[in-house]
Formats: C-alpha cells, sequence, structure tokens
C-alpha cells in the first residue's frame, strides 16, 4: 500500500456500514477505533451475532440518521480517555481512504462526551501511515452532500436487516421466509402473532413477546391466518404506530378479509367482479336474488378459506334454501352472478411491489366449480393478458397490500376479480411457475428499507 500522511483529523469512509464520508480524530493514545453509535442492539443466531445500530454522520444534523449492521466480532472492556471504563461491542469493517482500503476494527459507543463522529485507534493507523500531528485534514475532502441527495441509496450496502414474520403456522411459506431471507444475510424470526402483547401508549407505543419488549424490525411479513384478523391486524396497527416498515397494512389486511368490504373497494375503484349483492332480513331474499340474476347462483360466505364456504345453487329454490340455512345458522354471506364460462378454472396473479410476478391457473378437481388448490385442484402456468395483468396490479393496489394473492376469473367480459389474499401462500405458485417468489419479496423489502435520502435544509 502507497504511504499516507494523516494528520490529526481526516475524511474516512466506512462503505461497508453506509456512511461514505465522515471526519475521525486520530487518537494514537487509543489501541481501537471509536464509532459515536445511538440505538446499539445485537441480533441474529448466537453462533454468528450482529449489531446494529445508528450513526448520526454530520455533527449537530440528529435529523440525519444511518442505520448501520455488521458483524459483531467481540465484546471488550474500553477505557476511555477520561478514566471510565465500559463494555463494548467490536464489530469489523472496511475503512477507505484516498481509494485505498484496509480492514480496522471498531468499538461502538453512545458516550454523549464524544463530540467526534470517530476516533482512529492504533490499530486503524496501519504501517502505512504516517502522523503529522500538527496538521490536520491531508487526505482528499469528502462531502456529507452524500446523505442528502439520492445518492446515499446508491451507496447504501445491502445491509442485514431484522425481520419478523407474524405467522403461527410452520408451513412451506414460513419456512420459505426463514430460508430466504437468511441466505440473503438477514435475520428472520417468526413470531406467534397472538403471542405479542401491547401498550398502548400515545407516547412510547410498544409490542411485548414473552415477556420482553419486542426489538425494532427493518421490516413485518405479516402472515394473519382468518381466524385472527382482528387480533392480527391490531398488532400490525402496532408495528406501524410504532413506524415500522409492514408488508402489508392492517387496514388493507381487514379489507381485503371481508369479502362484501373487499368487494365494496373493488367496486369503488372500478374493478371488474361478478355482480354481487347482500342482504340482512329474510324478507328480501328472493329481491336479493332478482338483483344478482337467474339461476345458477353463487352463495358465499363473507369470511371463507379454501373454498369451504362456496356453494353453487343451480336453481332459484336451491339457492333460497342455501341462505335460509346460512341465515339459520347467523352466517354472513353475500350472493353472486356464477361466471358459468370460467369452468371451474380461475387465476392466481402473484402481485409483489405493484407487479405480477408469477400466474397460475387453477383447475378444480372433476366435477367442482372450485379450483381451490386446497379442494383438489391442480395448477399450471399460465400466460395472463395485459388487462388481467392491470386489473390484478390494480385489485392489489386498492388495498394497498405489498403482497398479494389476487384471483380472477375469466368471463365474456373480461377478467372479474374473486377475492384478493393479503397472505397468499407461495408452494403451490412457486411449484407451478418455478419462480423465486419469496426472493421477489425480499427484493422490495430490501429497496424500502434502504435509509431515505434527506431532503436538504433551508438556510435561514
Ligand atoms: N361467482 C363465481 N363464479 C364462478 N366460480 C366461482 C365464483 N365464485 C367462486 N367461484 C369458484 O370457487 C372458488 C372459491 O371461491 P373464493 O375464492 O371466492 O372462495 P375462498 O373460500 O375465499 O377461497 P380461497 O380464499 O381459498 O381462494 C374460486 O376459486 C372459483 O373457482
Ligand atoms: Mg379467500
Ligand atoms: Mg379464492
Amino acid at each position: 500500500m502507497d504511504e499516507l500522511t494523516f494528520g490529526w483529523e481526516e475524511w474516512v469512509a466506512l462503505p461497508e456500514l453506509g456512511l461514505p464520508a465522515i471526519r475521525a480524530k486520530v487518537d494514537t493514545g487509543a489501541r481501537t477505533s471509536a464509532l459515536h453509535a445511538h440505538d446499539i442492539e445485537t441480533f441474529g443466531p448466537a453462533a454468528k451475532p450482529k449489531v446494529r445500530f445508528n450513526v448520526h454522520p454530520i455533527a449537530g444534523r440528529e435529523d440525519i440518521a444511518i442505520t448501520c449492521s455488521a458483524p459483531l466480532v467481540d465484546r471488550r472492556e474500553v477505557t476511555s480517555s477520561n478514566g471510565e471504563s465500559e463494555q463494548r461491542y467490536v464489530i469489523q469493517t472496511t475503512l477507505d481512504v484516498n481509494g485505498q482500503s484496509w480492514p480496522i476494527e471498531v468499538t461502538l459507543t453512545n458516550r454523549a462526551g464524544m463530540n467526534s463522529r470517530m476516533l482512529l485507534g492504533r490499530q486503524a493507523l496501519a504501517d502505512h501511515i504516517t502522523i503529522s500531528a500538527t496538521e490536520r485534514r491531508l487526505q482528499p475532502e469528502l462531502s456529507y452532500d452524500v446523505y442528502h441527495d439520492a445518492r446515499v441509496r446508491r451507496v447504501a450496502p445491502k445491509r442485514a436487516l431484522r425481520i419478523a414474520v407474524l405467522s403461527r403456522e410452520d408451513n412451506y411459506s414460513t419456512r420459505r421466509l426463514v430460508e430466504v431471507g437468511e441466505a440473503r444475510g438477514h435475520t428472520v424470526e417468526v413470531i406467534d402473532t397472538t403471542r405479542c402483547y401491547m401498550a398502548i401508549n400515545a407516547m412510547a407505543p410498544e409490542v411485548h413477546y414473552d415477556g420482553k419488549r419486542l426489538p425494532r424490525y427493518d421490516a413485518v411479513i405479516p402472515r394473519i391466518g382468518a381466524s385472527i384478523t382482528p387480533y392480527g391486524t391490531a398488532v400490525i396497527r402496532q408495528f406501524e404506530t410504532i413506524g415500522t416498515y409492514c408488508v402489508n397494512g392492517s387496514a388493507g389486511i381487514t379489507a381485503s378479509r371481508d369479502k362484501l368490504h373487499a368487494h365494496q373497494v373493488l367496486a369503488s375503484k372500478r374493478i371488474g367482479m361478478p355482480t354481487t349483492a347482500f342482504a340482512a332480513s329474510p324478507k328480501d331474499t328472493s329481491n336479493l336474488m332478482a338483483l344478482v340474476g337467474t339461476a345458477p347462483l353463487i352463495v358465499k360466505l363473507l369470511e371463507s378459506t379454501q373454498g369451504k364456504g362456496v356453494v353453487l345453487a343451480e336453481t332459484k329454490k336451491a339457492a333460497e334454501s342455501v341462505i335460509d340455512a346460512f341465515r339459520g345458522l347467523k352466517a354472513n354471506f353475500l350472493v353472486q352472478d356464477f361466471v358459468k364460462e370460467a369452468a371451474g378454472e380461475d387465476i392466481r396473479c402473484l402481485v409483489i411491489a405493484g407487479k405480477v410476478v408469477a400466474a397460475m391457473k387453477r383447475t378444480g378437481a372433476d366435477g367442482d366449480f372450485r379450483s381451490n388448490l386446497h379442494r383438489g385442484g391442480s395448477a399450471k402456468v399460465v400466460r395472463i393478458s395485459k388487462e388481467e395483468r392491470d386489473t390484478a396490479v390494480r385489485a392489489a393496489r386498492a388495498f394497498g397490500l405489498g403482497k398479494a394473492g389476487v384471483d380472477l376469473l375469466r368471463s365474456e367480459s373480461g377478467p372479474k376479480v374473486l377475492e384478493v389474499n393479503s397472505s397468499p401462500g407461495f408452494e403451490g405458485i412457486e411449484k407451478a411457475t418455478g419462480k423465486d417468489i419469496v426472493g421477489k419479496l425480499y427484493d422490495e423489502i430490501e429497496a424500502r428499507v434502504k435509509p431515505q435520502p434527506v431532503r436538504k435544509r433551508k438556510s435561514t
């Protein structure tokens, strides 16, 4: 390496931490370098622990915070210049100066007394560095502008994220979310939604789990089962209040879960769907059926899943008796035009971040008008038309869902949306299409939790 001369203060970069410019003081009295960090928190498996923390790279600009993560290499007792000793986490990272880079160890400290962002200790001042103690900034100047504009997005490293999957099930989808996330270096924790409990507090809303407050997650992936929608969405709402990025929001999950509510949302966006009607009073049954059209009709429970509450009534009489039966059970239902030409097939479009990333055609088991895979249907990859693609994207957007399974019927008058699932299973569609859908979901999460550019403050 070329010889470098350092004064008592220099511009350096820590690219792996997403800190492209920071001023560091040279401190030959210290062995290890130190970084002024906040919200220091360890995470990840015990065998490969990581630490994450926030750095305000610019002194006096506490509004600019960069979230960093790094592998944890040690925990050490460090005695600072004022003689006090504290336990500090030690990370390893790369130091960049004037086109050269070398590995250094850095301790993390959030002592208020430390007024420089970074101290460079002897270990970082490698053999090729000479110190000229009375001079400063002998190396090329760097600019803090990188923290102000869109460039900060590009310089941000693929930092390890801490992600929670809210799920009560150990199934293919949950396992894939853990495997794929961990293969990308993230830490993915599966959290039983119903075991989360909350302190609802205007100043410091929190989510607790198993006796402890949950840490700050970079992202929450909700996989809320239909049986716990109200509680599950309350947990998500709490994360939203804290400011955690949730792939699917609580409002969108709630609206899409209730088929009636969902159809009203779709209709308000003029998205095609089968003619649908509902009524509360038994006195209105025959008028209700007249609104939808002639038999055969579909009668559907509002909170059906896996096709369990979907009935095809071949005649008016049959429809009436199904409606009577549902009413007798105090079940909420809707009546829908039967889209015959769909012929027991529907199209599942998987929408991630406003794009259809995969589509499959599901065909019902012999003699079943329902195409659900859980009912013995089979799935094949399918090419969808532009109209179908647009419809699926608009349907997911109508509920603000970052991931959604949009089910369409192919009808004579174009695509008709049957429902929007906020926790679509990944197994059927990954197997049918051979696509890495979970990977696409992580692409989106990684893009979303990158530091946002900071707007320049107007000078007054
Ligand atoms: N109006 C309709 N016309 C024709 N077929 C329909 C209609 N409604 C539902 N089906 C068929 O029944 C299946 C199940 O309906 P739907 O998706 O509404 O119920 P579900 O219980 O929510 O199922 P899941 O959530 O598991 O997909 C559909 O995939 C479709 O094949
Ligand atoms: Mg459904
Ligand atoms: Mg469905």
